[in-house]
């Protein structure tokens, strides 16, 4: 080891030169920290590092939630479509439920990073959540910024913004379908529901478990319907391409208990589509009909129950005095007709409209009228191959090969029965046997009931309609109609009994 009297002259010059460099840099340094402003040497070191540092070969992507006030929607896309890249290495998630999520749904955590691989592009994207600067933020979640960093090398820049980003909205959007929970929005549920409908309209899950294949009906019509309604969804520039709106009208009808409620929640449930239960006989103007329907959103099926029921709108209005009938605030068919083919028509994508009715023949002829309804669906009783499908359903057997089966086929084909009314014969027992020959005698006593009533022209239908209503004396009494619209109002007063 050298000290400084042995060491040779040149060492000696060199050590003492340096240690005046370092005591003059320091010096330099105190009289820079003392006379320079703090952002002119911040913004010199930051131009130092710059010229100094490599060149980066990364390009970095800030996705942020909030694009102005609103929502980014490549923020919201990616926070979805990052769920599924979620792997092993992560070491912090984000668990969360609402009462309406079936399942849990996670999330990476703040500073997180989820690699991807995209056609041979490696991506990188990372979490980042910052406290504001200031309180001058219009955006949610406590005042903190979040925002995603995509990174990937420089030269791939055309291809993820033309092509992956692309991507990420469209499996983001498909993730969304398949978690989507269909509501059924109905002006009797609770109003100012969070997710929307204008709080004209209050909404629940639509639990409804009915799928096409648990409906019993004419094989070829249920084929049709579910050809209709795919070619339907699909045909979004075909509708803009000949200049008519991307609506789409059902008339189902047939006798109660036949499975027309049945097969709108089967629509629903098959498109992933709301519903909206529109109670006409709750609104008394054309002008409220206007605003509860311009309430409703895209990827819907509004519904309108027993619609000869507002036939009887058309003479209320013939009978009411002339002032009134001047009003044009009354609720009349040709309001409602006049919306469905005008304003309507011209607001909205992916809609559905479905009328029911129990007696066809008794519907305006203007609801009729070609081009109005675009498919009409006859919901009939039930047939032998109907019977086949519920017997599977409810008793888990192929009964082709009972020894009922074939007298309960010819019964079924001479007697007019509902779906519904096999299907509550066939739950009275688990056990095969009991239920069939259960179901045989309700046919044979149906047979002899029908018998009875030959004579009388639409006898049958009545005493069903009122037997099935469990109507008092007085109310036997009413036009057929008005029985319906108790069977509604009664319906509706027991489900809120049995949420209290
Ligand atoms: N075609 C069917 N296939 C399977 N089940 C059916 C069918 N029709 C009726 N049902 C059963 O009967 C019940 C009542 O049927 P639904 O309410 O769909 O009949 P509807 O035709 O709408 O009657 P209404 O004219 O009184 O409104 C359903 O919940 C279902 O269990
Ligand atoms: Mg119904």
């Amino acid at each position: 080891m050298f000290s400084q009297g042995n060491m040779p002259q040149s060492v000696s010059t060199l050590f003492s030169a340096y240690a005046s460099l370092a005591a003059s840099v320091m010096l330099v340094r105190s009289m820079a920290n003392e006379f320079i402003p703090y952002e002119l040497r911040s913004y010199l070191s930051s131009a130092i590092h710059y010229l100094f540092t490599p060149l980066s070969t990364n390009l970095t992507l800030v996705i942020d939630e909030y694009s102005g006030i609103t929502r980014n929607q490549v923020y919201d896309a990616s926070e979805t479509y990052l769920r599924t890249k979620i792997s092993s290495s992560t070491d912090r998630l984000r668990v969360s439920k609402t009462p309406r999520q079936k399942n849990f749904s996670v999330a990476i955590e703040k500073g997180e990073e989820v690699n991807d691989v995209y056609e041979n592009v490696k991506l990188k994207w990372r979490y980042v959540c910052t406290e504001p600067q200031n309180n001058n933020h219009h955006y949610s979640g406590g005042g903190e910024k979040r925002c995603f960093e995509l990174s990937f090398n420089k030269k791939f820049k055309d291809r993820v913004m033309g092509s992956y980003l692309p991507f990420v909205m469209d499996r983001a959007h498909v993730i969304k379908e398949e978690e989507k929970v269909v509501k059924l929005y109905n002006r009797e549920c609770p109003m100012g529901d969070e997710d929307g409908g204008g709080g004209m309209w209050g909404s629940i899950n639509l639990e409804h478990p009915a799928t096409f294949d648990k409906i019993a009906m004419d094989s070829e019509l249920k084929k049709m319907i579910i050809d209709d309604l795919e070619m339907f969804v699909r045909r979004k520039e075909f509708y803009k391409k000949v200049g008519k709106a991307w609506k789409r009208g059902y008339l189902l009808y047939g006798p109660p208990g036949t499975g027309k409620s049945s097969l709108i929640a089967a629509m629903a449930n098959y498109l992933k589509f709301d519903i909206y239960d529109l109670e006409l006989t709750s609104i008394y103007s054309n002008s409220d009909l206007r605003r509860i329907l311009l309430s409703t959103t895209n990827r819907s099926i509004l519904v309108i129950e027993d619609i000869d029921c507002s036939v009887e709108m058309q003479d209320r209005q013939q009978n009411v005095d002339f002032e009134a009938s001047c009003s044009s605030s009354r609720l009349t068919l040709s309001g409602i007709l006049n919306f469905i083919d005008g304003l309507w028509s011209s607001c909205g994508d992916e809609r559905i409209i479905v009328f029911t009715t129990n007696h066809k023949d008794r519907l305006d002829p203007a609801l009729l009228r070609p081009g109005r309804m675009d498919v009409h669906v006859n919901m009939s009783y039930c047939t032998t191959q109907g019977f086949s499908l519920l017997a599977t359903n409810y008793l888990g057997v192929q009964c082709k090969y009972h020894r009922l089966y074939g007298e309960i086929e010819g019964l079924m084909e001479n007697t007019s029965v509902t779906p519904a009314e096999v299907a509550e014969e066939l739950m009275k027992s688990e056990d095969v046997d009991i239920a069939l020959d259960g179901l045989v005698k309700f046919l044979k006593r149906k047979s002899s009931e029908a018998n009875e009533t030959k004579d009388e022209p639409n006898g049958k239908v009545e005493d069903q309609e009122t037997k099935r209503l469990k109507l008092n004396d007085d109310e036997k009494n009413l036009p057929i109609n008005n029985k319906r619209r108790i069977l509604r109002a009664v319906r509706t007063a027991r489900g809120r009994d049995r949420q209290r």
